[in-house]
């Protein structure tokens, strides 16, 4: 079943009865792209989270870039390192990034019990609460949450059987491939440093 990457028109949910979220800490938290508790692994690379290969797949002709992302330790800082390279967003950014979204999440699907969380919301629809984000998320307003709430509603697809296997190569990432640097290079041992750098 393919994803529909459709932008969906603003619209309002009742704010009781829904899977909705706001805080990674707090009831639902596990979907917001902000949880680092979902690591995994994707074209041989470790990602801490989606929010991080999200925003890293800004710029597919920057691996530098990238990596910076890809390394920031929190999610909050993966988003600030890209924003601080936002000029050289790839111009084409606003056409693909429900795509980019759509890829990642499914990567998530991988990562420890995050399927059985996502089935365990039912058939409740599935909400981002953001104060300022009526694209990815809902506002509240008047008892409502109000938005396109794009992440909840890609996040339903996936809980509906939605998948993006693959993307077309060379359009989110480099087509060269990745060659991880030896440890002897990198100045440390062992093999589970998380923050291994990558040569191309
Ligand atoms: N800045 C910020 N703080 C939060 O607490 C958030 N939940 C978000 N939202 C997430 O940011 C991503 C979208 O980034 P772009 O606006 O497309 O650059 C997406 O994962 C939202 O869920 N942002």
């Amino acid at each position: 079943m393919e994803f529909d990457l459709t932008i969906q028109p603003i619209r309002s949910w009742d704010a009781e009865g829904q899977a909705a979220f706001c805080k990674v800490a707090e009831e639902y938290g596990e979907h917001s792209n902000m949880n680092r508790h979902y690591p995994y692994d994707d074209r041989g690379l470790h990602w801490r989270g989606t929010e991080a290969q999200y925003q890293a797949m800004r710029f597919p002709h920057l691996p530098d870039h990238q990596e910076a992302i890809r390394n920031a330790p929190f999610m909050m800082g993966a988003k600030k390192v890209a924003y601080e390279r936002k000029s050289e967003t790839r111009p084409d950014w606003q056409e693909v990034k429900v795509h980019a979204m759509a890829y990642v999440l499914t990567r998530k699907l991988g990562a420890h019990d995050y399927a059985e969380r996502l089935a365990a919301t039912g058939t409740r629809d599935i909400i981002e609460i953001s104060m300022r984000d009526a694209f990815w998320g809902a506002q509240p307003r008047n008892g409502k949450y109000v938005g396109r709430n794009m992440l909840g509603i890609l996040l339903m697809q996936l809980r509906a059987g939605a998948r993006i296997l693959e993307l077309p190569p060379g359009t989110f990432f480099p087509e060269a491939p990745i060659r991880p640097l030896e440890d002897a290079q990198l100045g440390f041992g062992g093999l589970d440093q998380p923050t291994r750098r990558f040569a191309r």
